[in-house]
C-alpha cells in the first residue's frame, strides 16, 4: 500500500556501495543539508537521552500512526518523522542525505526478527547508533457503526497479523490480508468505507483515520515489545561510561565446530551476546560439503551477534581481532548505547 505522503524509490540518484557515505553528494540541494554535516569528524555523537532532536529528519516505513513512527519520535524527541513506503526507502534516503537518520523495526517479542531489515543492513553502510524499544498495544479497528461480528477480514502489517493470530480466530475472524503497515491498513478501511474489514493499528491511527475501537490490547500476550534500531551515516563516537551494545555480522568456513569457535572468542572473554541471527548468504548461497559429493550442497550463513560491550572495550576489540583471523566476513554494524529514553 502507498500512502500518497511516502517517500518513494528510486527517486534520486543510487550511491554505489563503494561511495564515501561520509560526504554529502555534489546534487544534494542546499536545504537538505544535515545538522550532521557541520560535525567535522567521520562520528556522530552517541544519539542520547534528554537531546532535543528539532529540525532532525527521521526515516520510518508506514504512514502517519505507525508503530515505527511512535519509536522514532521515541528515539528522537521532537524529530521531524519522514514516513518512507518501504524499509529499502528508508534505508536509502539515509544513505542518498534526504533524511538524517533512520528508526526500523528489528524483532517483536511475539512474532520474532523481522528478516528484511537484518537483510538490508548487510546490502547498505549504514551505522547502527542506537536502539529503542517500544510496547505495542494493538486494536481492532473499523468504520463507525460497525461491529466485531460484522468483521469478516482484517487487514494490518503481517507483523500485526502474527501477533494477534489466536486473538482473531477466537474472535471468529478467519481472512486476514496483509499490507505494508498497520496505520496503512486502517487508512484504506477508512477510505474506502468498507463494513466488512477491520484494521490492526494503534488507538492513534482510529484518531488519525476517524475509525472506532472495537477491542483493545488483542495481541496474544501481554508485553508485545518491539525492538527499533537507530541508523546513521556515521558510527558513533565510542565510549565505555554507560551500557553499550555491538553489532556484529560475519560468515564462516564450513566445517565442524566452526560456529563454536566463533562464538568461543566472546566466551573466552566474558563478553555476553545478547542475540544471535542467522540468514542465508544471498551472494552466495550454497557451497559444496567438506567431502566434496557435487550432490550435497550446503547454505552459507551470515550469522548477525549482539555483544554486550562498547567497541571502545579492549576486550571487544581483541575478541573480533580473533573472530577475524578465521572468519571469511566480518563487519561491525555499530556500537552504541542500549535503550535509549528509557528510564
Ligand atoms: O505497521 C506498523 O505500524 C509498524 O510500525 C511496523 C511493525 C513491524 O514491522 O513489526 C512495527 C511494530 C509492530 O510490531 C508491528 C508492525
Amino acid at each position: 500500500m502507498a500512502p500518497t505522503t511516502c517517500l518513494r524509490i528510486p527517486f534520486l540518484p543510487a550511491r554505489g556501495r563503494s561511495a564515501n557515505v561520509n560526504a554529502p553528494p555534489s546534487w544534494l540541494p542546499r536545504r537538505l543539508s544535515l545538522k550532521s554535516s557541520a560535525t567535522n569528524g567521520p562520528f556522530t555523537s552517541a544519539d542520547v537521552m534528554g537531546a532535543d532532536w528539532k529540525g532532525l529528519k527521521v526515516a520510518y516505513q508506514g504512514c502517519a500512526g505507525a508503530y515505527s513512527e511512535a519509536a522514532a519520535k521515541k528515539a528522537y524527541p521532537n524529530c521531524e518523522a519522514v514516513p518512507c513506503e518501504h524499509f529499502d526507502t528508508a534505508f536509502q534516503a539515509v544513505q542518498n542525505w534526504v533524511v538524517d537518520r533512520a528508526v526500523l523495526p528489528l524483532e517483536n517479542s511475539l512474532g520474532g526478527s523481522i528478516h528484511r531489515n537484518y537483510d538490508l543492513l548487510v546490502q547498505h553502510s549504514l551505522h547502527i547508533v542506537g536502539e529503542v524499544r517500544l510496547e505495542v498495544h494493538h486494536c481492532l479497528l473499523a468504520n463507525p457503526g460497525v461491529k466485531i461480528e460484522n468483521l469478516k477480514s482484517v487487514m494490518s502489517h503481517p507483523q500485526a497479523l502474527a501477533q494477534c493470530e489466536h486473538t482473531l480466530t477466537g474472535l471468529g475472524i478467519e481472512h486476514r490480508e496483509a499490507v505494508d503497515d498497520t496505520a496503512g491498513a486502517a487508512k484504506i478501511v477508512a477510505e474506502h468505507m468498507v463494513q466488512d474489514t477491520g484494521a490492526i493499528a494503534s488507538s492513534l491511527a482510529a484518531k488519525l483515520y476517524g475509525l472506532d475501537v472495537l477491542a483493545e490490547n488483542i495481541q496474544d500476550g501481554k508485553n508485545n515489545v518491539t525492538r527499533f534500531m537507530m541508523l546513521a551515516r556515521k558510527p558513533n563516537i565510542l565510549r565505555n561510561d554507560r551500557p553499550f551494545k555491538t553489532s556484529i555480522v560475519f560468515s564462516l568456513e564450513e566445517g565442524h565446530g566452526q560456529l563454536f569457535r566463533a562464538l568461543g572468542v566472546f566466551a573466552q572473554r566474558k563478553i555476553n551476546l545478547t542475540k544471535i541471527e542467522s540468514r542465508p548468504h544471498k551472494e552466495r548461497p550454497l557451497r559444496v560439503s567438506d567431502d566434496c559429493s557435487s550432490l550435497l550442497k550446503n547454505f552459507d550463513y551470515l550469522f548477525y551477534v549482539d555483544l554486550e560491550a562498547s567497541m571502545a572495550d579492549p576486550k571487544i576489540q581483541n575478541a573480533l581481532g580473533n573472530l577475524k583471523e578465521f572468519a571469511t566476513f566480518l563487519r561491525v554494524l555499530g556500537s552504541y548505547p542500549t535503550n535509549v529514553n528509557e528510564p
